[in-house]
């Protein structure tokens, strides 16, 4: 299997419900450093999984939804914890969706797996991986 990432960011503010996030039940905020892999079984014509310029406008419009946002306000969050392993399937999904649609062309319909990595911080980061 091939495997490239690229990687891009996006700055958020949240807070979580439980006590078990002990301060972080109050408003915070976090700059995720977001990796995505896309996987492929055999290169295109030109011996390519995706193109990196492509990959990277994809990456950063999924991004641009969250980018600078209080994911407290996103009605669709609403009852959840944003943590970085739950945004990292969020991520994975609106990538594979794009995918699905066409968004890196036909040869994109050809990616088999995906995996996103969301890093909050140089010690932590979590990962959804999976076929598509
Ligand atoms: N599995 C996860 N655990 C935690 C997440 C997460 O996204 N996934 N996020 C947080 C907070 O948002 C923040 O990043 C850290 O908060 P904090 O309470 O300061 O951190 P720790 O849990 O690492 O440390 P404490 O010793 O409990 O303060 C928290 N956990």
């Amino acid at each position: 299997m091939f495997s490239l990432t690229v990687r891009d960011h996006m700055m958020i503010a949240h807070s979580f419900k439980g006590e078990i996030f002990g301060p972080a039940q109050g408003l915070h905020g976090a700059t995720y450093v977001v990796d995505v892999t896309f996987e492929r079984h055999v290169l295109d014509d030109n011996d390519l999984i995706v193109d990196i310029g492509q990959a990277s406008d994809l990456l950063k419009e999924v991004l641009s939804e969250f980018n600078m946002k209080n994911l407290d306000d996103l009605p669709e969050f609403e009852g959840r914890n944003t943590t970085t392993e739950f945004m990292a399937q969020v991520v994975f999904n609106r990538m594979a969706a794009a995918i699905h649609a066409g968004r890196l062309g036909e040869e994109g319909r050809q990616v088999a797996g995906l995996k996103v990595t969301l890093g909050e911080s140089h010690l932590a980061w979590a990962s959804y991986h999976a076929g598509i």
